[in-house]
């Protein structure tokens, strides 16, 4: 099932020149299609603010025409801090977005800029640059000195409100109350229980209203300095009905953005992740209009990359034989998996139209499937007969604003095919994978768009604990996938057939875990004394084991050598699987079988983000070693392995001038077995040491020191107990 689907890996590079050639005509206008970018968090605290900033910073600064792009935020904690932040972020962007422009900033999300790249030095660097190098830098470091600020200044704000009027409230700067989450939570003013909100920070620079300017001279006059849209997005909560996690916040952008801007694609990112390479939207646009397959192709989904992981990436983050060799592979097929961030979509494919190949003559847009909205039916209606233009919204009136208010509450999707098949999908803890299958299944394709300099970068959890929540989410998503109607076996009417094997793959692979679990857990058997056994494994046996797992690298091996993935990634990934293996899939699994008999699913607990500023240790949280009982298998199958190495040493002692032949071989083949499994678990015994393992040298000394007690208390109980049982 693993290898089938990769039989033809492809790699499609975007022609950037070729697109410029194609939509930017000789009168500074282009004909680049418009694009919706949505962004997602859920907690100010959880997902620090200056993270979700500096990815809303990196979109505004994207090279995309200014009136074609608008962002919107959505926040699932309603809360007054985010909303105010970004009302700051427009007040620097008018800077930061021009200087990027000016000198063409890579990359342009502010935080990895100043902290990544080196400064320019005085006398390489032009005076001019160097001046407005200056200035940015200092206006960014107030602008986040006024976003640690705000929490404090929207309470006291509050306070002197609240003291002058009877109302106990949280206060927004013009001296109206919050809709959403409050300070001193109340009913319909608490996380999980508020109305929804909609406001516009940044107006379409076409809708005549003056944009705001950056302050002072810089001398950036001769660059453009309009910036896209802006709003903030926060769909009501309300505890009587679910508000489908991830899944529901996309989806009421997704209506949102329809009644203003309806840009005919959309791309998705999570807080934690920025455009690295300014360039990266244009690329996907090369793969919507490449007149190959650009038509039938509703998603573009780009690699996740990491900037926060440790540099030997201990717990496999990087997963580069995932992002460059099975992503590439299915490119061959029908396209890759979605992956959940930085996937540009086509509008129609997401809104459960069929692809231009197999679409009917006369597709009709009904409430019933949609929803119950005329201003958002006929967006749909304009999706569908391709009107695109860079035209301003409607003027935001009261009650077009109510409007998009009203598509945005997690009710508009009662009774409507929100969730199932129209929009990202409900009801699983992984909406990204079945969300694709979903659209594969439609007959879509997608396209897997790689480039030399990254086109997005994220936060990986790069603490274990924190990891293998994140690999319990994504394996008992997958289990849910498989037990549900959207099964690759039954599901996905015009799936190709090794599509289907793939995602069948994709399903069922926590399932692997339980044979992997008896394997690694079979050295117990040699603890066992001879006389007991029925049988056990023979020489020939493990030999054809040894053959098949040798086998099993070499692919790998040849696998990696043509994604150009290093020897490190590969091993990495091959211990991280063993580890998963023996903890997170297990669980999974476990999970799946509760969840038959139960109906309850996976909860989505955001990934942690390492809010706790540790400026002396950047990799702080892979040290910190949380104990949860899913750890309890792994350490189960590590001490059975050291126990195990430890009693060969001890038999070697005691039996070594007895042995015939044939048992060394045993003892032999039994010892590679269990150093292999050591190996595999190597990062995992990392783990449990905690902070000695930033010298591993510990490691490996504590180790020997166990194999020798353990051997001598095998040694001593021998002389012991060997007149009673012989062992
Ligand atoms: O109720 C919720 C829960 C989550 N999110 C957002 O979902 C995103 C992903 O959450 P995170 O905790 O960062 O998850 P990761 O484990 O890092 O996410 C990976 O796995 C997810 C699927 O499990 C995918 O959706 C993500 O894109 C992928 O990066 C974040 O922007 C959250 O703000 C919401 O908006 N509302
Ligand atoms: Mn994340």
């Amino acid at each position: 099932l693993n290898q089938l689907p990769k039989f033809n890996p492809v790699k499609t590079i975007p022609d950037l020149a070729s697109l410029k050639r194609h939509s930017d005509l000789a009168d500074g206008t282009s004909r680049l299609p418009g694009i919706d970018v949505f962004v997602t968090t859920a907690d100010p605290i959880d997902e620090p603010v200056l993270y979700t900033m500096n990815c809303v910073l990196s979109i505004l600064a994207v090279d995309y025409p200014v009136d074609r792009l608008a962002c919107y935020l959505s926040d699932d904690s309603g809360a007054l801090v985010l909303y105010e932040a970004l009302v700051d972020v427009g007040k620097f962007a008018p800077l930061w977005v021009p200087f990027c422009r000016k000198y063409c900033i890579e990359p342009r999300a502010p935080e990895s800029y100043f902290d990544m790249v080196a400064p320019p030095q005085a006398g390489r660097a032009s005076q001019e640059f160097l001046d407005d190098y200056r200035r940015v830098q200092m206006e960014y470091d107030e602008f986040k000195v006024r976003l640690d600020k705000l929490p404090d200044a929207i309470r006291k704000r509050s306070d002197m409100y609240n003291s002058m009027r009877t109302a106990e409230a949280t206060w927004m700067a013009n001296g109206t109350q919050w809709p959403g989450t409050w300070i001193d939570p109340t009913e319909n003013h608490r996380k999980g229980h508020h109305a929804p909100i909609a406001k516009v920070v940044l107006d379409h620079p076409n809708c005549g209203h003056s944009q705001p300017n950056a302050e002072g001279n810089l001398s950036i006059s001769a660059t453009d300095e309009r910036l896209p849209m802006l709003v903030y997005v926060s769909r009501d909560k309300n505890p009587s009905y679910d508000h489908n996690k991830k899944a529901g916040a996309l989806n009421a952008q997704l209506r949102a953005s329809a009644l203003l801007t309806n840009a005919q694609l959309v791309i998705n990112f999570d807080c934690d992740h920025y455009i690295n390479n300014s360039q990266a939207l244009r690329s996907a646009v090369c793969f919507m209009l490449d007149q190959r397959d650009g038509d039938n192709t509703a998603f573009v989904q780009f690699p996740q990359r990491f900037d926060n992981v440790d540099p030997t990436d201990r717990y496999g983050n990087h997963n580069r034989v995932f992002f460059d060799g099975t992503m590439l592979a299915l490119n061959g097929l029908q396209g890759p998996s979605y992956l959940g961030t930085g996937c540009m979509f086509r509008r129609l494919a997401l809104y459960g139209i069929d692809p231009p190949h197999c679409r009917a003559e006369n597709v009709t847009v009904e409430a019933t499937r949609f929803g119950n909205s005329t201003l958002f039916l006929d967006s749909v209606s304009k999706s569908l007969n391709q009107e695109r233009s860079a035209t301003p919204p409607p003027p935001l009136d009261d009650t077009f604003l109510a409007e998009i208010e009203r598509v945005a509450t997690c009710s508009f999707d009662k009774g409507t095919d929100w969730g199932k098949g129209v929009g990202y999908i409900y009801d699983i803890a992984t909406e990204d994978i079945v969300t694709g299958f979903r659209i594969h299944g439609q007959g879509w394709r997608s396209m897997y768009c790689t480039m030399e300099h990254d086109a997005f970068c994220g936060i990986a959890p790069i603490n274990l604990t924190e990891r293998l929540h994140q690999i319990v989410r994504w394996s008992g998503g997958s289990l849910e996938m498989f037990f549900s109607h959207n099964n690759p076996l039954i599901g996905g009417q015009r799936l190709q057939l090794l599509q289907r094997v793939s995602y069948l793959n994709m399903t069922i692979y926590p399932v692997t875990s339980i044979f992997i679990m008896i394997y690694s857990l079979s050295p117990v058997m040699w603890l066992i004394p001879d006389e007991v056994y029925i049988q056990r494994p023979f020489t020939r046996y493990v030999l054809y084991l040894l053959v098949i797992i040798l086998m099993i690298h070499m692919i790998g091996w040849l696998e990696i050598k043509w994604a150009g993935i290093t020897w490190l990634d590969y091993w990495r990934n091959e211990q991280f699987f063993m580890i998963g293996s023996t903890s997170a899939y297990p669980a999974a699994v476990l999970h799946m079988a509760v969840n038959l008999l139960t109906k309850k699913g996976i909860h989505f607990r955001v990934t942690s983000k390492q809010t706790t500023a540790d400026t002396n240790d950047k990799y702080a949280d892979l040290y910190d070693f949380r104990w949860v009982p899913m750890l309890v298998p792994t350490m189960a199958v590590l001490i059975c392995n050291v126990g195990a190495i430890g009693v060969a040493l001890g038999k070697t002692m005691v039996y070594i001038g007895t042995w015939t032949a044939a048992k060394k071989i045993h003892a032999a083949l039994g010892l590679l077995f269990n150093l292999w499994i050591m190996f595999l678990l190597y990062p995992f015994a990392l783990a449990i040491i905690g902070r000695w393992a930033k010298r591993p040298i510990i490691l490996v000394v504590l180790l020997s020191v166990i194999f020798v007690l353990v051997a001598l208390l095998y040694v001593g109980l021998h002389i012991l107990l060997s007149s009673v049982i012989p062992f």
